[in-house]
């Protein structure tokens, strides 16, 4: 059976508009608005303390926001209690019934509606085969491992076929390997199914590869919310740049006619406007190191190296107006072997992936 004939809802919009909720004097989130289209796959991301559970037990109606409103399609559901909010939900800790067998267990997700205990059970089935777990439908749960106990309360979850599907760091309690395996699995069962999906996690890796788009969130707000790419390429703010992967800042000592200035060497620039002393922000990956000058070159000395596989993560230590920084920049393995660290090396920074932010180092 295809697994959109299993899930029988149309995809609906997820709509928060202007939440904020205090916890005696403590702001924990600030005026959230966020749409999440239909059948869209949306993390909340940030630090712990962020605010991204409470945010999530609000769209539950596990916590009661003190301002704003949440709309699932036209239904305004602020007030409404969690069973009337047509949800499936997904904790780091499985939650599942240990005296009950895993058919039972799917099957109790489908207590609340109206079926005959044959159909609940043919269901069970097919919801237990969908998420891969055909194998034995009466065992229990402490019989099977952290990832199968995962993918039984997954069954559990979607068997009612709710609207929305709200998962807290539903991976973090299984191991490396096994949690990349789901991962892939989740976003594909997701994806084949349409149902609109918010996911918290403090895994940035995970929200890379799983969010359609990310809402990185930072002391009750949020700092951006876009695809994965934009957010690693065009981070909106310092916070958001900082958090996502590994980032190069550079002060300048200004941008005049597409060159932005760094000591003595003139960087191009993509569309940047002309301005005064700033930063610039740059990924790793969009430096190439030269061992010959050329304009628009960044000189540097290596200072230290990393082996990551296939290629090296260099240290190089550069020169700015404010003193000296440390550049990250990847460089293939072939091409390190062939250089002698010890030599001085030029930068040259991809124009389009150099951006400019506000403020001196
Ligand atoms: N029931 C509560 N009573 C009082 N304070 C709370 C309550 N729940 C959460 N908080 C506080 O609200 C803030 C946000 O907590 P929340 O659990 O939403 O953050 P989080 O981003 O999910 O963090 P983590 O990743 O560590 O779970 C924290 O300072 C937390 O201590």
């Amino acid at each position: 059976m295809e697994p959109r004939q299993l899930y029988q809802n149309v995809p609906t919009p997820l709509s928060i508009a202007g939440v904020s909720k205090s916890f005696k004097h403590n702001r924990v989130l600030q005026d959230i608005t966020l749409d999440v289209q239909p059948g869209e796959f949306v993390c909340l991301l940030g630090p712990s303390g962020c605010g991204k559970t409470t945010l999530l037990r609000i769209i539950a109606g596990l916590e009661r926001q003190d301002e704003g409103r949440i709309f699932m399609g036209k239904d305004d559901i602020s007030f409404a209690p969690p069973q009337e909010r047509d949800y499936g939900i997904l904790f780091q800790s499985y939650a599942l019934f240990p005296n009950l067998t895993v058919e039972k267990n799917v099957a109790y997700g489908l207590a609340r509606r109206q079926l005959l205990q044959s159909d609940v059970q043919d269901r069970a089935m097919k919801m237990l085969e969908l998420v891969g777990l055909d194998g034995n439908p009466r065992a229990y749960p402490d019989q099977l491992s952290g990832g199968q106990q995962q993918r039984v309360a997954m069954a559990r979850a979607l068997a009612p076929s709710p609207t929305l599907l709200l998962l807290d760091e539903p991976m973090s309690a299984l191991d490396a390997k096994v949690r990349e395996r789901l991962r892939g699995e989740l976003r594909q069962l997701q994806k084949s199914l349409g149902i609109t999906t918010v996911m918290v996690t403090h895994d940035q890796d995970e929200a890379m590869v799983m969010a359609d788009r990310i809402a990185v969130m930072n002391g009750g707000c949020i700092e951006q919310f876009d695809t994965p790419e934009n957010i690693y390429y065009e981070p909106a703010t310092p916070f958001v740049a900082n958090f996502i992967g590994h980032s190069n800042w550079l002060a300048s000592d200004g941008v005049r006619d597409g060159t932005a200035h760094v000591a003595a060497a003139g960087l191009p620039i993509a569309a940047a406007p002309d301005q005064g002393a700033c930063l610039l922000f740059f990924r790793p990956e969009t430096v190439a190191v030269r061992t010959e000058a050329a304009a628009g070159y960044l000189p540097g000395q290596i200072v230290d190296y990393l082996f990551l596989g296939s290629r090296y993560r260099l240290s190089i230590q550069v020169q700015t107006s404010a003193g000296s920084t440390i550049v990250l920049a990847d460089m293939p393995r072939e091409r390190f072997r062939a250089l002698d660290a010890r030599e001085p090396v030029w930068l040259a920074i991809d124009p389009m992936q150099l951006k400019v932010f506000e403020g001196r180092s």
